[in-house]
C-alpha cells in the first residue's frame, strides 16, 4: 500500500520539513497538519508547509492513512489522545521523536487498537518552529524505524518506502538499542554543549563580551548545539533518562581519566587518546556521514523563504 493522505501534528522543524518534502517528492499525497500554537498555524499556512492547515488535531487526523506526531517527546501522549475519536482505524501512527521507548509507550497507550510504528529521522538543526523546516532535510540522512514485534509487514514496508521517498536511508532497529545508541551519539553531546556554554557564561573572571569575541575556537561549535530548543531537549533527557545516565556515567569516568593524565603529565595517554579520536572523525567523513555541512539544504531553504 502507499499512503494517500498524511496528517502531520506539530508544524515546527520536523513537521514542516516533512510537509514540504512530501509536496516535493510525493506530489500525489495530500497533506493535512496542525499545531497547538495559532501563530505557528498561521505561519505554516503562509509557507504552505502542508496542503491544508487545520484548526485542530482531530480535524487533521480525519481520513488520514498515516499520521506523524512531530511534537516534543513529552507532548506525544497528549497530542495522540486528541485524535482518538477521528483517526481512521486502519491508519498507521508514527512519530519523529528523538527517544523511542517512552514515545512508543505514550502513543500506544493514547491510541489503543492502532498500529504504532515509531521512527526517528536522525536529521535536524538547532532551529525550531515553522520557519525552520526545509524539504531537503532528510536527504541522505538516516531514519531509524523501531517497529514493535509482529508489526504488519505491509504497513512497515509502506512507512519505509515513505521515508526513502523523502530521501532518507532507513534502518530498522530495536527501540531499546536505539535509545542507547542515540544517548551517546546525540543526547550526551547536547548535554555537554549545554554544560560548557553555561559554564563559560557563568565565569566571573571572563566577561560575556570575551566569550563572544573569542568564540571562533571549539566553543563556537558548542554554542550552535546549545541553541537547540529547550522544551524539546528537556523532554529528550527526561524520556531517555536511563540510557543517558548510563552513558553519562561512562563519560564521567573517561573524563576523569583525561583529567588525571593532565594532572600527572601523562603525555602519551593524552596523545594516544587524541590520535584515536581524530581517526574516528576521519572515518566518519570517508563514509559520507559528515554532519558538519552547515549549508546542507539551507541554500534552497533560504532562497525559498527570502
Ligand atoms: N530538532 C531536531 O533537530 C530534531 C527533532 N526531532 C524530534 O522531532 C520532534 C519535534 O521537534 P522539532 O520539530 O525540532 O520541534 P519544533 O519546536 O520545531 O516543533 C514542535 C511543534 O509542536 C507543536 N506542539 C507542541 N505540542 C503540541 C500538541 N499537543 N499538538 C500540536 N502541536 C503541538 C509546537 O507548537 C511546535 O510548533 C521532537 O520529538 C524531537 O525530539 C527529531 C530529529 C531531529
Ligand atoms: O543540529 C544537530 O547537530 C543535531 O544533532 C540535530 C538533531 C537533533 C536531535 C535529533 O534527534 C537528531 C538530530
Amino acid at each position: 500500500m502507499t499512503f494517500r493522505r498524511v496528517a502531520i501534528i506539530g508544524l515546527g522543524l520536523q513537521g514542516g520539513s516533512i510537509g514540504l518534502a512530501v509536496q516535493s517528492y510525493l506530489p500525489e499525497v495530500f497533506t493535512t497538519g496542525t499545531d497547538i500554537d495559532p501563530v505557528t498555524r498561521a505561519r505554516a499556512a503562509e509557507r504552505g508547509l502542508v496542503h491544508k492547515v487545520c484548526e485542530s488535531s482531530a480535524e487533521a487526523a480525519a481520513d488520514a492513512d498515516l499520521i506523524i506526531f512531530c511534537v516534543p517527546p513529552g507532548a506525544m501522549g497528549g497530542a495522540a489522545s486528541e485524535v482518538r475519536a477521528t483517526l481512521p482505524p486502519g491508519a498507521v501512527v508514527s512519530d519523529v521523536g528523538s527517544s523511542k521507548q517512552a514515545v512508543a509507550k505514550a502513543l500506544s497507550e493514547a491510541l489503543p487498537g492502532h498500529l504504532v510504528i515509531p521512527a526517528h529521522p536522525v536529521a535536524g538543526t538547532e532551529n525550531s518552529g515553522p520557519d525552520a523546516g526545509f524539504a531537503q532535510l532528510f536527504r541522505n540522512r538516516w531514519c531509524i524505524v523501531t517497529p514493535p514485534a509482529q508489526t504488519d509487514l505491509v504497513k512497515l514496508s509502506s512507512l519505509v518506502t515513505f521515508w526513502e521517498a523523502l530521501g532518507a536511508n532507513v534502518e530498522i532497529m530495536d527501540p531499546e538499542h536505539h535509545d542507547l545508541v542515540l544517548a551517546v551519539t546525540s543526547h550526551l553531546p547536547h548535554l555537554i554543549a549545554y554544560t560548557i556554554v553555561g559554564t563559560a557564561s557563568d565565569l566571573e573572571e571572563v566577561t560575556r563580551s570575551e566569550v563572544i569575541k573569542y568564540s571562533a575556537g571549539g566553543f563556537r561549535d558548542f554554542t550552535r548545539i546549545a541553541a537547540s530548543d529547550p522544551t524539546m531537549w528537556r523532554d529528550v533527557f527526561l524520556s531517555n533518562r536511563d540510557a543517558v545516565l548510563t552513558m553519562l556515567q561512562r563519560f564521567t569516568e573517561d573524563l576523569t581519566a583525561l583529567q588525571r593524565a593532565i594532572r600527572i603529565g601523562d603525555s602519551d595517554m593524552l596523545f594516544n587518546h587524541f590520535a584515536r579520536t581524530r581517526a574516528i572523525r576521519r572515518s566518519i567523513i570517508e563514509e559520507g556521514q559528515d554532519d558538519a555541512r552547515p549549508d546542507f539544504g539551507r541554500a534552497d531553504h533560504d532562497a525559498a523563504t527570502s
